[in-house]
Formats: C-alpha cells, structure tokens, sequence
C-alpha cells in the first residue's frame, strides 16, 4: 500500500491514513517515515481503527532524511530517528510535546524552549544482552519490536569506553580463566563517568549459571582491567532462572560477588555525586549541567523539596539559593550518605509518605521539585500539593502523556504553567525529557 505520511508521533512511527478505496481511511503508522514523505508500507497487524505496518520503501524522501549511522539502525530496538536530521528530531519532539500537552486539555501552552545535546556519544550507560551465537559469546540489544536477542557489533550513541569495555569482555573470552565468566553472563551493564575516565561494570548472571567458586571473579576484574584501565569497580548480581514463576512476578537481583570500588564519583555542575554501582544517575553526560541549570539556577527562597531526589542531583544546587533543602527518596542509599550538614535533610520514603505528613504538619515549601519515574506522580500527590500551595513548582518528566495528565491536576488545582524546557536527553530515540515551570495564580 502506498501512504503520505501525515506527522510523526510519541513512540517514533509516522502516522498517515489509507485510502478509502485500500483500507476505509484507517489509520497506519509506519517507522522511520517522515512528515510529507510518500512511502510504500505492508500492514502488519490490525486493531480497532489502527494499524500497524513495516516499511517496504521511501518513494518520495523529506529533504529532512539523514543517513544513520549505525548499521544496526531499523533492526535494533534502541533508537528511532537516526532517519532524519538532528535539527528535526527537535522539532518532530517539540510537536509531539505540544500535541500531547494539549490533547490533556491544556492551553496557553508557553512556548517550547529547546536545548539541544551531542548527537552521538551521549550516554554513560548502557545495558547489554549476552548470549552464544554459533558457538562464540556475542553481546547485543533486543531486536524493534521482539524479544529476540540481536548480537550488535557497535552502539555510536555511547560514550565510546562502553563499547570499549564491551569488546574487552569478549576478549576475555577467548582466555580458558576468564571465559567461564563471559559465558554466565546474561547482561552486562556499564556506567562511565562524564570524562569517560572511570567505569563500573555489573554482570548479570541467571542463579544456575552462577561460575563456581564465585572467588574467581577477581581474577576476571584484574585481567579485564589489564586490557580497560578504566575499570575502578565490578559486581555480579544473580538473576532468577529465565521463565521460573518468581521471576516473571519481581526479579530483584542479588548481589553475589564484588571487585574495587562500589560506585564512582560522578562530577557534574560544580558537584560530585556518589553513584553506587547499579544506582540511578542522569543518562546523558552533555546535558546534565544545562538540565540543573534549568532546574535550578536563580531559585531561592526559605525552603525547596526535592522529591524523587536520587543522588540529590538537584538538592545540592537547591542549596545555593535555599536556606533548607529537604530531599525525598525512596531508595536513599546514597543520597543520606551525602546529603547532610546545616540545611539539608535526606528523607528515605516515598513521595506520597511524605506528603501525607507534610499535609498533617501544615508544612509550606517555597519551591517543589519533583522528577519521577515514567508514572508521573499520579493523582494523589496532585492533590496533596494542590493543598501544600508552593509558589513554584518544577515538574521534571521523561514521559510527554503522564506528564501531561498530571499538569492538568496541577492546573485545575491553581498552577499556571509557566516555561516548557524540553531538554534532549535521548537523542535517536523517541525519549524526551521536559523540564515544566509552574507558578500558583
Ligand atoms: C527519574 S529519577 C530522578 C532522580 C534525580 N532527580 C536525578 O536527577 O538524578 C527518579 C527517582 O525516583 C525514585 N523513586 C521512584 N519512585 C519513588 C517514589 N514513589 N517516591 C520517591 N522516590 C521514588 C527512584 O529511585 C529514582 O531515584
């Protein structure tokens, strides 16, 4: 069938209608397609008023097409736009974020700033997949759309010791004392730090392919460390068996076995933060910096809360402009090693804990903070801070649809919205992160 695609939208298809004649105007989304673009696309599957199809060929390209980059661009289920320029890849986000705010019934939207990344290179972590592929280690992604193991053999939006250390696994490989490691391992995740002088490494190994003795993994760690000097610290944590009733319900993986340092110290915005290995920490090492400042910078007042604080990446330049700074965090860990001293509080719970004794205590902050896992927040802490009244609060989102849901509460609760930040954080990919700014009318 042949489609002119319409706009792109939230989850990196393109969308565009069938003609009357081949499908009664139904609504197709085809990836990596753009705006204007007239494409020859196979449905794939069908649901009600929506269908979903594969792209066969582009049969009239947007002067906006890019070349990818990676040759596993289209196969490998990480990225969705490395079809199409950067510049509008920022456009194509600023859209999606507009249309999504205002199909949560939200107007007089401001106008989106936007704050462009590297385009390349960007991200201190990644998460690989290890499996055999004809008899020999291979590390990779999941395949778009499937659960299938793709063995992938460079990833150009990390940092490049990742990769680095990636290849200097399967080295490792090739070695009768080291191999046996490889061969556990079922994932492998490594985190850098901004200047890509130091990295963590955490193996993931299902609990009946745990090496035995578990001891020899220092000798693993040292040689590994040999071909990466980069290397300041490595864990193993044990995963249940694939497919064991347990672990299809929660898979909390436990640590077995540990090598140098725990953490990394993570330098960034004039600060540095304790990341324990495993623990969460800003995915894109350019943007971190303009990210707090946007948070941030010149706020002041009595009191802020930081809610969802992690390793306290915006408490800690709260402070400068705050007489108090309350940081609030389900697993606090490092956060209330860290976050101490005249000022500063690191509170271990959850937001809504919180906020329901904050409401009790008739507590008034001056400025919240609030960044959340894709959830959003949800209704009740809308609610909660609906009647806490702080003059400003700052909602920071890497999900355009919850966020929009939870500005809409914030909204009919008497918030305006003030600034829309949206800060790219994910370039290639269809993530974005917003940065909202709201003031009480
Ligand atoms: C997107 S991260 C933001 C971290 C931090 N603001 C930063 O920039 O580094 C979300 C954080 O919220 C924490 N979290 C998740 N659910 C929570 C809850 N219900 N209450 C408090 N913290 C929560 C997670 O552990 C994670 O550290």
């Amino acid at each position: 069938m042949k489609v002119r695609i319409e706009k792109v939208v939230y989850g990196g298809a393109g969308l565009a209608h069938q003609t009357e004649e081949e499908g009664a105007g139904k609504t197709v989304f085809v990836p990596f397609t753009l705006p204007g673009e007239l494409v020859e696309a196979r449905l794939k599957e069908s649901r009600n008023g929506f269908a979903d199809a594969e792209l066969i060929q582009v049969l009239e390209a947007s002067n906006e097409r890019a070349q990818p980059n990676c040759v596993h661009f289209g196969a490998c289920g990480g990225c969705h736009y490395q079809h199409a320029k950067y510049e509008t890849q920022l456009e194509l986000k600023t859209l999606i974020l507009r249309e999504t705010l205002e199909r949560a019934a939200l107007v007089d939207l401001p106008e989106v700033q936007v704050h462009a990344s590297e385009a390349w290179g960007y991200r201190n972590r990644i998460r690989l997949r290890v499996a055999d592929v004809e008899g020999s280690p291979r590390v990779g992604y999941l395949r778009r759309a499937s659960n299938e193991f793709l063995p992938v053999k460079e990833c150009p939006i990390a940092a490049p010791v990742l990769w680095r250390a990636a290849e200097a696994v399967l080295k490792l490989a090739e070695d009768a004392d080291t191999a046996r490691w490889v061969r556990a391992a079922a994932e492998i995740e490594f985190f850098t730090t901004k200047d890509a002088r130091a990295l963590q490494m955490t193996v993931y190994v299902r609990q009946n392919q745990v090496p035995s003795p578990v001891s020899g993994f220092d000798t693993f760690c040292e040689c590994l460390q040999g071909l990466l000097p980069e290397l300041a610290g490595a864990g193993v944590m044990m995963l249940r068996p694939e497919g064991s009733l347990q672990g299809r319900r929660m898979e909390r993986p436990r640590p077995i076995a540990a090598w140098g340092a725990e953490g990394l110290s993570y330098a960034a915005a004039g600060e540095k933060y304790w990341v324990s290995r495993g623990g969460f920490f800003q995915v894109n090492r350019f943007l971190v910096e303009e990210l707090v400042r946007i948070v941030a910078h010149g706020r002041s007042g009595a009191l802020a809360w930081d809610l969802y604080a992690g390793v306290g990446l915006f408490s800690r330049a709260l402070k400068a402009g705050f007489d108090e700074v309350v940081a609030v965090e389900a697993a606090a860990d490092d956060l209330a090693k860290t976050f101490k001293g005249p000022g500063r509080r690191a509170i271990a719970a959850t937001t809504l804990e919180f906020l329901r004794g904050a409401v009790v205590q008739r507590e008034r902050p001056d400025l919240v903070v609030m960044d959340p896992p894709r959830a959003g927040v949800g209704a009740e802490v809308c609610e909660l801070l609906g009647r806490l009244k702080a003059r400003e609060i700052v909602y920071v989102s890497c999900d355009p649809v919850t966020l929009g849901r939870d500005l809409k509460a914030l909204v009919d609760f008497g918030y305006r919205i003030n600034e829309l930040h949206l800060v790219d954080m994910f370039p290639q990919t269809f993530h974005q992160e917003t940065v909202v700014i709201l003031r009480r009318l």
